[in-house]
């Protein structure tokens, strides 16, 4: 890398960007690229800095449209070698969401990193600013190149496919179940624990995005005495795939069961996700997979694995060969 490393920050809105407060309430998204960098005077010494404001969302609104312009414009500025690192800043409610994604689809080694805030910049306490810097020196460092997409949030570095959000308030709120944090920030130091799993990034059979359209995959969210007539009307919204967010090993009730088993036999993708938070989905446990035709998610937790679900199914996937996808990313 050159003296100071090229570095692009794509702004995409959060908290992190977060207006108009009063009291505990602001608007996310509000604030401009220009904003963020004026919070932290430090980053001309770490990076030579070129910024960009792809969109202004709080990520509870993310759409594929946003995720697409991202890709592009990523993929588009690393096959220029136009940067030697990417940073992303982002909403935290669906972070991990889009960190997957862009893990999934961008063909490089070129660190792509994205942060965000939990409290917004005029907030006493605001992270945003030292979230930030950690993305850049996390970004501009050598040794973060081809870990796959990474998230930086307070102090830690999460890889895109274990960091979740694992509280609603409060900086401490991230987790990677299973695998731990990736590396820690101490000022300019990065300190790394372990390499990143799954396929990623370079190698991903997902990879470059081609800005195709994804088909129709929802969630199900499994609870004591789930019936069968609220999956069959999410079914019925046309879903192409469906992603159980169950109880336990993903698991949900009898009834529930034999209408997700109709679907598959009907064509309908559906993966055994759970909603606990953490641990493995793994097949014919509870569940005779075998016999309903039902995919095991792993260790992926639902929100993403309809990401993964809706991205396989786009490239004709199918059968089987969604059972492999989800057990090689
Ligand atoms: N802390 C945040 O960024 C929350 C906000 N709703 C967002 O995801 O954009």
């Amino acid at each position: 890398m050159p003296e100071r490393a090229r570095v692009a920050l794509l702004a995409t809105g959060g908290t992190i960007a977060g207006g108009q407060a009063e009291g505990l309430a602001y608007a996310a998204g509000a604030l401009p690229v220009e904003a963020l960098l004026a919070a932290v005077p430090a980053l001309g010494a770490l990076a030579a800095l070129q910024s960009e404001q792809v969109a202004s969302v709080g990520s509870q609104n993310m759409t594929l449209a946003v995720w697409d312009a991202l890709a592009t414009r990523i993929q588009a500025l690393c096959d220029a070698k136009d940067v030697d690192a990417v940073v992303v800043t982002h909403g935290t409610d669906t972070l991990e969401e889009t960190a997957y994604f862009l893990n999934l689809v961008l063909r490089t080694d070129v660190p792509v990193i994205l942060t965000g805030a939990m409290r917004p910049p005029d907030a006493p306490d605001a992270d945003g600013p030292g979230n930030l810097r950690d993305a850049v020196t996390v970004a501009v460092e050598a040794d973060a190149r081809g870990r796959g997409v990474l998230a930086v949030m307070n102090g830690r570095v999460y890889a895109a496919r274990d960091i979740q959000k694992s509280a609603a308030s409060g900086v401490d709120a991230w987790y990677a179940p299973g695998h731990g944090v990736s590396a820690r920030v101490q000022g300019v130091n990065v300190h790394w624990s372990h390499d990143t799993r799954g396929v990623h990034t370079a190698r991903s059979e997902f990879a470059p995005w081609r800005g195709q359209a994804l088909p129709r995959v929802g969630i199900l969210y499994s609870h004591a005495d789930l019936d069968a007539a609220t999956a069959q009307a999410l079914l019925d919204t046309g879903m192409k795939g469906l992603v159980l967010a169950g109880v336990g090993s993903g698991n949900t009730t009898d009834a529930v069961l034999s209408v997700l088993a109709d679907a598959a036999r009907r064509g309908v993708a559906v993966v055994r996700a759970s909603r606990t938070g953490s641990g493995a989905v793994v097949r014919n446990q509870e569940v005779d997979d075998d016999a309903a035709g039902f995919i095991a998610s792993g260790t992926l937790n639902p929100q993403k694995a309809r990401v993964l679900l809706a991205l396989a199914l786009s490239r004709g996937v199918s059968g089987q060969g969604l059972q492999a996808c989800f057990d090689r990313y």
